[in-house]
């Protein structure tokens, strides 16, 4: 594929053409029409990093976006991609780093969801890649400061799935106070075992949330309303949902509770948070359930917390590692504690479905896709986790000769005034700029600009060069 600045199309027949395809291919989204798109990264350091070369995108034709979807993305999501013109790969599982790294060299757009893992030793691969939607609510699995300082944007869908976590958790209560996966599993194994001997309402007993974002304050209000009584731990200052208490530190509410569930990000911090310290301090025949991130149980102190006895259950859907798909085995090839997890009562194993519903992934299909198409087509930053969200209004069919310039570059002093000289030879009809971190992004539509002379903005802006970050991103677009 050409470079950005080589490829600019001449003449008024093929923007035309062009103005059309992408205004016509908007599916969900209500823009009106939207300005061809070239993303482009100059050449230049940063941090030592190896930097991508140039990336290499030409959506004056959308069918040249090349986007790789891994992970079984919802065909909502698909549909949404397809739409555009983008030619759309979608697998149903991961892949193994050797095979990610040959695919990822080619793509612009990735879509994953919680398994994949983009650190910087892969990305350094992606060279045509301008951004990374996380078909998930966490995105722990991608190192996003070393996307945003290689000008790779990252979106997630931050609360469509929040419901299906908080249900399940209600389910995984009521069964293992009943220690229904027990009973299921013994009568389907033709053993009638009637007991009521460490069986329990949970009405009136003591719901512990750590961690009371979106997942943990839906939790709250349903527990409640089941006649549980909530407390809750959280390192920011957050408004009780109900009658829920907030409790100062984990020890308290480890002290208090009779179910501790675990709803708080993969960071530094919470690794390990609950390791044989934490279970000493629960109380005795309390259970925990995690559908948070593997890393924050410490599971061989939970297996010798329930062999001892000190917990009467507990319920994990996430692991360290998981397999990459369907139908792969779940051993001690992956975890070496595996074997002693599984021969564990009143244990309830579930693959990583908390999420895992037809309204949640429909949902986060259309969110992460629309968001995709939208920083694609016109830059749009809105929502992005590791970027400022810049936004301006897009441009329409009645704007001719207008160039969208995205520009992401080292938030340094003196960058915005010479990006401004370069762009102050035409009419800056709108422009907006912001920083987050390190990393500065500033959207601007000019007018007056004939597309002949675009070659010479985008080399003037790369001219730039070692002021800017590795990444540096320009979409520019020319409606006639
Ligand atoms: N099992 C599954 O399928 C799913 C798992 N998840 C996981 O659940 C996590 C939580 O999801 P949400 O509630 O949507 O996230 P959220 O970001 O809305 O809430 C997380 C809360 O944890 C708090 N927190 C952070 N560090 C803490 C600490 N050290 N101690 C106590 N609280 C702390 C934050 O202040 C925040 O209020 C996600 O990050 C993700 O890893 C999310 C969705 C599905
Ligand atoms: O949304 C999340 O963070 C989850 O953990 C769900 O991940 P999944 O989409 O099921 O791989």
């Amino acid at each position: 594929m050409p470079t950005a600045a080589r490829d600019i199309p001449q003449g008024n027949g093929h923007s035309d053409s062009l103005a059309r395809t992408v205004s016509n291919s908007f599916g969900t989204l209500d823009l009106s029409t939207s300005p061809t798109a070239t993303f482009h990264s100059p050449q230049s350091s940063y941090g030592g990093h190896q930097k991508p070369s140039t990336k290499q995108l030409k959506p004056f034709q959308t069918q040249d976006v090349k986007v790789l979807l891994l992970e079984n993305v919802n065909k909502t999501g698909q549909d949404i991609l397809r739409k555009q013109g983008y030619q759309v790969e979608a697998l149903k599982s991961s892949l193994p780093d050797d095979q990610l790294i040959e695919k990822i060299r080619d793509v612009h757009v990735i879509g994953i969801r919680s398994k994949t893992q983009l650190r910087a030793n892969i990305l350094k691969h992606a060279k045509n890649l301008i951004v990374i939607g996380c078909f998930c609510i966490g995105t722990n699995q991608v190192d996003l400061q070393y996307a945003a300082e290689n000008g790779i944007c990252v979106f997630n869908s931050p609360f469509s799935n929040s419901r299906s976590v908080a249900e399940l958790m209600i389910g995984e209560i009521i069964t293992l106070a009943r220690q229904l996966g027990d009973r299921n599993n013994e009568l389907h194994n033709g053993v009638w075992n009637k007991v009521s001997a460490g069986c329990w309402e949970v009405r009136g007993k003591t719901l512990g949330i750590v961690g009371y974002g979106h997942v943990g304050s839906q939790l709250s209000v349903m527990a409640e309303s089941m006649g549980m009584k909530v407390i809750f731990y959280d390192v920011v200052n957050l408004m009780s949902m109900g009658v829920a208490s907030p409790v100062h530190t984990l020890e308290e509410l480890l002290r208090q509770a009779d179910f501790v569930t675990l709803h708080v990000p993969e960071i530094p911090e919470t690794m390990n948070m609950i390791s044989t310290a934490q279970f000493d301090q629960m109380k005795q025949g309390a259970y925990l359930l995690n559908a948070s991130r593997g890393s924050v149980v410490d599971i061989p102190a939970l297996i010798k917390a329930m062999q001892a006895g000190k917990l009467a259950g507990a319920a994990l859907d996430v692991y360290p590692n998981e397999p990459g798909g369907n139908g792969e085995h779940f051993t001690n090839n992956l975890n070496d504690f595996t074997e002693d997890l599984r021969k564990l009562k009143n244990i309830l194993l579930t693959p990583h479905i908390g999420g895992s519903t037809e309204e949640a992934q429909s949902a986060i299909g259309a969110e992460v896709a629309d968001s995709l198409v939208k920083y694609v087509n016109l830059g749009t930053t809105s929502g992005a986790v590791n970027m400022p969200e810049v936004t301006l209004r897009s441009l329409t069919m009645d704007e001719p000769n207008h160039v969208r310039v995205i520009y992401i570059h080292k938030n340094v002093p003196g960058v915005l005034r010479r990006v401004n000289e370069i762009l102050g030879d035409h009419n800056v009809d709108k422009q907006m700029t912001d920083s987050r971190g390190d990393v500065a992004y500033l959207m601007a539509d000019i007018s007056s600009v004939n597309v002949s002379e675009i070659k010479d903005l985008y080399q003037s802006l790369e001219d730039l060069g070692t002021s800017l970050y590795t990444g540096s991103s320009t979409l520019d677009g020319v409606g006639r």
